[in-house]
């Protein structure tokens, strides 16, 4: 199964795909990875996004797309060709939650580039969400904010509101995990619970 973990920065995301891989890496069956720089060389394209040193949203995008497309051939298509689970930490939805609903490039194009590059499809896109108060007061709470995590409230806000929407196209792929006021362990019980509906084998 190809499962990607979207929501807003510090909603969860990474806590979460651990506790997942942990469970699905019995005998070597997942690969963990993410976006942007889950591939070797994909640590270049992490950095210069993530330093804010790119100026138009165009570059942003393509570089996105750059670090997907390789990721995509590397990693995700060799493991999935080999039975393996993938987790990975957030995938094409991100891209359309930011670049669109953040930067306010176009949607259909966006959309469409995914279909074009032929990337593998998610089997289940988790949402992990919850308010952007809370998530930007555990990012504060880390070391320097990257560049997205500067944009602030107003920002995440429309971040948010793209992965709600999101969710609405594509309910039989998505599945929002409501994680306010819910310790890791309770929000992971929430992730078994809708794997294991959408026929995982935990
Ligand atoms: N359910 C939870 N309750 C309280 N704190 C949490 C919970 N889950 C994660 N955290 C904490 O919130 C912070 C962000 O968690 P994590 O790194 O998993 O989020 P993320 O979505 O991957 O963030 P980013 O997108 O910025 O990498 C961490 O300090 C983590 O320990
Ligand atoms: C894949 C992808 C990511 N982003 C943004 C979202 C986050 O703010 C950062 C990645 O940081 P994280 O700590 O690894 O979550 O990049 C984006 O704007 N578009 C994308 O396609």
């Amino acid at each position: 199964m190809f499962i990607t973990f979207e929501g807003i920065d510090g909603c969860g995301k990474s806590t979460q795909a651990r506790l997942l891989f942990e469970l699905l890496n019995k005998g070597g069956g997942a690969v963990l990875t993410r976006e942007p720089g889950g591939w070797e060389g994909g640590g270049l394209l992490r950095g210069m996004v993530l330093d804010g040193g790119l100026r138009h949203p165009w570059s942003e995008l393509f570089l996105f797309m750059l670090d997907r497309t390789e990721h995509a051939a590397r990693v995700i298509a060799p493991a999935l060709a080999e039975g393996r689970h993938v987790i990975c930490e957030r995938y094409h939805d991100s891209t359309l939650a930011y670049q669109v609903w953040g930067r306010g490039m176009p949607f259909e194009p966006l959309r469409d580039m995914a279909a074009l590059a032929a990337l593998p499809v998610p089997d289940i896109t988790l949402f992990f969400k919850i308010s952007p108060e809370t998530a930007l007061a555990r990012v504060g709470k880390r070391g320097k904010p990257d560049s997205f995590e500067r944009e602030g409230l107003a920002f995440m806000r429309k971040i948010d509101e793209g992965y709600g929407e999101l969710a609405k196209l594509e309910p039989r792929r998505w599945a929002v995990i409501e994680c306010g006021g819910k310790d890791p362990a309770e929000v992971f019980e929430l992730v078994k619970s809708v794997l294991a509906e959408r026929g995982v084998s935990l």
